[in-house]
Protein backbone atom coordinates (compact mmCIF):
# COMPACT_ATOMS: atom_id res chain seq x y z
CA UNK A 1 0.00 0.00 0.00
CA UNK A 2 2.58 2.26 1.11
CA UNK A 3 6.60 1.61 0.14
CA UNK A 4 9.34 3.34 1.15
CA UNK A 5 12.19 2.58 -0.93
CA UNK A 6 15.99 4.20 0.12
CA UNK A 7 14.20 7.42 1.61
CA UNK A 8 16.53 10.05 3.17
CA UNK A 9 16.46 13.54 4.59
CA UNK A 10 18.56 15.73 5.55
CA UNK A 11 18.50 19.30 6.30
CA UNK A 12 20.48 21.88 4.78
CA UNK A 13 22.06 22.58 7.92
CA UNK A 14 22.91 19.54 9.28
CA UNK A 15 23.56 16.07 9.44
CA UNK A 16 21.46 13.27 7.87
CA UNK A 17 18.32 12.84 10.03
CA UNK A 18 16.68 9.26 8.12
CA UNK A 19 19.29 7.46 5.70
CA UNK A 20 18.46 5.03 3.22
CA UNK A 21 15.40 3.47 4.68
CA UNK A 22 13.21 1.40 2.89
CA UNK A 23 9.59 -0.64 4.14
CA UNK A 24 6.88 -1.78 3.35
CA UNK A 25 3.34 -0.98 4.83
CA UNK A 26 0.07 -3.29 4.31
CA UNK A 27 -3.64 -2.47 3.74
CA UNK A 28 -4.60 -3.00 6.64
CA UNK A 29 -2.40 -3.09 9.17
CA UNK A 30 -2.23 -1.23 12.24
CA UNK A 31 1.79 -0.11 12.59
CA UNK A 32 3.49 2.34 15.35
CA UNK A 33 6.66 3.36 15.22
CA UNK A 34 8.43 4.04 18.26
CA UNK A 35 12.00 5.62 18.78
CA UNK A 36 14.35 7.73 20.82
CA UNK A 37 13.62 11.56 20.76
CA UNK A 38 15.48 13.62 17.31
CA UNK A 39 15.12 9.86 15.76
CA UNK A 40 13.22 11.42 12.89
CA UNK A 41 9.48 9.91 13.49
CA UNK A 42 7.51 12.68 13.03
CA UNK A 43 10.15 13.54 9.87
CA UNK A 44 9.35 10.68 8.25
CA UNK A 45 5.51 10.83 8.84
CA UNK A 46 5.57 14.70 7.28
CA UNK A 47 7.07 13.49 4.40
CA UNK A 48 5.14 10.35 3.91
CA UNK A 49 2.45 13.43 4.15
CA UNK A 50 3.69 15.55 1.74
CA UNK A 51 4.30 18.01 4.25
CA UNK A 52 7.99 18.05 3.62
CA UNK A 53 9.98 16.50 0.64
CA UNK A 54 12.74 13.96 0.80
CA UNK A 55 16.24 14.17 -0.63
CA UNK A 56 16.62 14.49 -4.53
CA UNK A 57 16.88 10.08 -5.28
CA UNK A 58 18.52 9.19 -8.08
CA UNK A 59 15.95 6.73 -10.51
CA UNK A 60 13.09 5.37 -8.25
CA UNK A 61 10.59 7.44 -6.46
CA UNK A 62 11.40 7.39 -2.36
CA UNK A 63 7.54 6.89 -1.84
CA UNK A 64 5.23 4.75 -3.49
CA UNK A 65 1.29 5.05 -2.56
CA UNK A 66 -0.56 2.35 -3.64
CA UNK A 67 2.09 2.08 -6.79
CA UNK A 68 2.23 5.42 -7.98
CA UNK A 69 5.30 7.03 -7.20
CA UNK A 70 5.09 10.32 -5.61
CA UNK A 71 8.06 12.36 -6.86
CA UNK A 72 6.46 11.63 -10.66
CA UNK A 73 3.38 13.71 -9.41
CA UNK A 74 3.28 17.34 -10.08
CA UNK A 75 1.77 19.76 -6.96
CA UNK A 76 -1.76 19.20 -8.33
CA UNK A 77 -1.88 15.59 -8.62
CA UNK A 78 -0.47 15.14 -5.21
CA UNK A 79 -2.31 17.08 -3.28
CA UNK A 80 -5.73 15.20 -4.89
CA UNK A 81 -3.91 11.74 -4.17
CA UNK A 82 -3.37 12.83 -1.02
CA UNK A 83 -6.76 14.63 -0.06
CA UNK A 84 -8.85 10.77 -1.56
CA UNK A 85 -6.28 8.27 -0.14
CA UNK A 86 -4.71 9.66 3.21
CA UNK A 87 -5.75 10.77 6.54
CA UNK A 88 -4.39 12.65 8.85
CA UNK A 89 -4.31 13.04 12.99
CA UNK A 90 -1.44 15.56 13.31
CA UNK A 91 -1.55 18.57 15.66
CA UNK A 92 -0.60 20.57 12.05
CA UNK A 93 -4.35 19.38 11.20
CA UNK A 94 -6.56 20.91 13.97
CA UNK A 95 -9.86 20.61 14.26
CA UNK A 96 -10.91 24.07 12.65
CA UNK A 97 -12.17 26.26 15.67
CA UNK A 98 -14.89 27.96 13.29
CA UNK A 99 -16.69 24.97 12.46
CA UNK A 100 -19.02 22.68 13.93
CA UNK A 101 -18.14 19.03 14.78
CA UNK A 102 -20.34 17.99 12.14
CA UNK A 103 -18.77 20.67 9.74
CA UNK A 104 -15.20 19.40 10.39
CA UNK A 105 -15.85 16.16 10.01
CA UNK A 106 -17.35 16.70 6.69
CA UNK A 107 -14.88 18.61 5.53
CA UNK A 108 -12.70 16.25 3.46
CA UNK A 109 -15.95 14.69 1.93
CA UNK A 110 -16.68 18.23 0.65
CA UNK A 111 -12.99 18.71 -0.44
CA UNK A 112 -13.36 15.25 -2.64
CA UNK A 113 -16.69 16.11 -3.71
CA UNK A 114 -18.10 13.32 -2.29
CA UNK A 115 -21.91 13.20 -0.35
CA UNK A 116 -21.68 15.04 3.08
CA UNK A 117 -23.82 12.01 5.16
CA UNK A 118 -21.44 9.82 6.13
CA UNK A 119 -20.16 12.63 8.53
CA UNK A 120 -23.00 12.52 10.89
CA UNK A 121 -22.49 8.26 10.45
CA UNK A 122 -18.67 8.61 11.56
CA UNK A 123 -19.49 11.13 14.50
CA UNK A 124 -21.64 8.33 15.50
CA UNK A 125 -19.19 5.80 15.41
CA UNK A 126 -17.03 8.03 17.48
CA UNK A 127 -19.63 8.08 20.57
CA UNK A 128 -20.68 11.86 19.73
CA UNK A 129 -23.63 11.52 17.91
CA UNK A 130 -25.98 14.66 18.25
CA UNK A 131 -23.02 17.06 19.28
CA UNK A 132 -22.81 17.58 15.50
CA UNK A 133 -23.48 21.54 16.13
CA UNK A 134 -21.60 21.80 18.83
CA UNK A 135 -17.66 23.88 18.56
CA UNK A 136 -14.54 22.71 19.12
CA UNK A 137 -14.34 24.39 22.16
CA UNK A 138 -16.90 22.63 23.80
CA UNK A 139 -15.40 19.63 24.03
CA UNK A 140 -12.47 18.03 26.43
CA UNK A 141 -9.16 16.58 24.99
CA UNK A 142 -10.09 13.20 24.59
CA UNK A 143 -13.44 14.18 22.40
CA UNK A 144 -11.36 16.48 20.15
CA UNK A 145 -9.11 13.90 19.39
CA UNK A 146 -12.32 11.44 18.56
CA UNK A 147 -13.12 14.81 16.15
CA UNK A 148 -9.94 14.07 14.66
CA UNK A 149 -10.31 10.64 13.95
CA UNK A 150 -13.57 10.45 12.26
CA UNK A 151 -12.45 13.34 10.27
CA UNK A 152 -9.59 11.36 9.23
CA UNK A 153 -11.13 8.35 8.57
CA UNK A 154 -14.53 10.11 6.68
CA UNK A 155 -13.75 9.78 3.32
CA UNK A 156 -12.25 5.92 3.66
CA UNK A 157 -8.91 6.59 2.91
CA UNK A 158 -6.23 3.82 2.32
CA UNK A 159 -3.45 5.68 4.52
CA UNK A 160 -3.84 6.91 8.48
CA UNK A 161 -0.92 8.70 9.46
CA UNK A 162 -1.17 9.67 13.30
CA UNK A 163 1.12 11.49 15.03
CA UNK A 164 1.29 11.18 18.84
CA UNK A 165 -2.46 10.77 18.98
CA UNK A 166 -2.87 9.90 22.51
CA UNK A 167 0.20 12.29 23.40
CA UNK A 168 -1.92 14.89 26.23
CA UNK A 169 -4.54 11.83 27.19
CA UNK A 170 -5.15 10.43 30.28
CA UNK A 171 -4.41 6.49 30.00
CA UNK A 172 -8.05 5.22 29.86
CA UNK A 173 -9.04 7.91 27.34
CA UNK A 174 -5.74 7.05 25.17
CA UNK A 175 -7.32 3.61 25.53
CA UNK A 176 -10.63 4.21 24.18
CA UNK A 177 -9.65 6.42 21.27
CA UNK A 178 -6.53 3.52 20.19
CA UNK A 179 -9.99 1.09 20.73
CA UNK A 180 -11.87 3.57 17.94
CA UNK A 181 -8.68 4.09 16.01
CA UNK A 182 -8.02 0.21 15.77
CA UNK A 183 -11.76 -0.44 14.84
CA UNK A 184 -12.48 2.06 12.63
CA UNK A 185 -9.07 1.39 10.29
CA UNK A 186 -10.01 -2.53 10.54
CA UNK A 187 -14.00 -1.79 9.31
CA UNK A 188 -12.37 0.31 6.40
CA UNK A 189 -9.08 -1.81 5.47
CA UNK A 190 -7.21 1.43 5.92
CA UNK A 191 -3.22 0.82 6.23
CA UNK A 192 -2.24 2.82 9.92
CA UNK A 193 1.04 4.28 10.88
CA UNK A 194 1.70 5.94 14.23
CA UNK A 195 4.32 7.53 15.88
CA UNK A 196 4.32 7.16 19.56
CA UNK A 197 6.47 7.24 22.17
CA UNK A 198 3.81 5.10 24.54
CA UNK A 199 4.20 1.38 25.41
CA UNK A 200 0.95 1.42 26.10
CA UNK A 201 -0.45 2.43 22.69
CA UNK A 202 2.10 0.78 20.96
CA UNK A 203 0.39 -2.87 22.06
CA UNK A 204 -2.49 -1.96 20.85
CA UNK A 205 -1.22 -2.18 17.27
CA UNK A 206 -0.06 -5.15 14.53
CA UNK A 207 3.45 -4.19 14.28
CA UNK A 208 5.41 -2.11 16.36
CA UNK A 209 8.62 -0.84 14.16
CA UNK A 210 11.79 0.69 15.75
CA UNK A 211 13.39 3.60 14.08
CA UNK A 212 16.99 4.47 14.94
CA UNK A 213 20.45 5.99 12.99
CA UNK A 214 20.47 2.52 11.75
CA UNK A 215 17.79 2.10 10.30
CA UNK A 216 13.65 0.64 10.60
CA UNK A 217 13.14 -2.59 11.67
CA UNK A 218 10.34 -4.53 13.71
CA UNK A 219 10.34 -5.06 17.27
CA UNK A 220 8.40 -6.78 19.66
CA UNK A 221 7.57 -5.12 23.04
CA UNK A 222 8.35 -6.69 26.66
CA UNK A 223 6.13 -5.16 28.19
CA UNK A 224 8.07 -5.35 32.23
CA UNK A 225 4.06 -5.19 34.01
CA UNK A 226 2.73 -7.97 32.34
CA UNK A 227 4.64 -10.86 33.68
N1 LIG B 1 12.85 21.93 9.83
C1 LIG B 1 13.96 21.40 10.38
N2 LIG B 1 15.16 21.95 10.15
C2 LIG B 1 16.29 21.42 10.68
N3 LIG B 1 16.30 20.31 11.46
C3 LIG B 1 15.12 19.72 11.72
C4 LIG B 1 13.89 20.23 11.20
N4 LIG B 1 12.87 19.42 11.62
C5 LIG B 1 13.46 18.46 12.38
N5 LIG B 1 14.80 18.64 12.43
C6 LIG B 1 15.77 17.79 13.15
O1 LIG B 1 15.60 16.47 12.69
C7 LIG B 1 15.77 15.54 13.76
C8 LIG B 1 14.55 14.62 13.84
O2 LIG B 1 13.41 15.37 14.31
P1 LIG B 1 11.98 14.67 14.49
O3 LIG B 1 11.05 15.71 15.01
O4 LIG B 1 11.62 13.96 13.26
O5 LIG B 1 12.33 13.61 15.63
P2 LIG B 1 11.35 12.66 16.44
O6 LIG B 1 11.96 11.29 16.38
O7 LIG B 1 9.95 12.80 15.98
O8 LIG B 1 11.54 13.26 17.90
P3 LIG B 1 10.54 13.36 19.15
O9 LIG B 1 10.32 11.94 19.60
O10 LIG B 1 11.33 14.13 20.15
O11 LIG B 1 9.30 14.07 18.70
C9 LIG B 1 16.01 16.36 15.01
O12 LIG B 1 17.42 16.40 15.25
C10 LIG B 1 15.50 17.72 14.63
O13 LIG B 1 16.20 18.74 15.32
Amino acid sequence: MLELRNLSKSYASGRPVLSNLSWNFKAGEFVSIMGDSGVGKSTLLNLIAGLDTPDAAAGESPIIVDGVPMSGLDDDAATKLRRARMGFIFQAFHVLPHLTLLQNVALPLLLNGLPTERATEMLDAVGLGGRGGDFPHQLSGGEMQRVAIARALVHRPALVLADEPTGNLDPDTAHSILTLLRREIKATGACAIMVTHSQAAAEMTDKVLQLSKTGIQETTIVNPFKQ
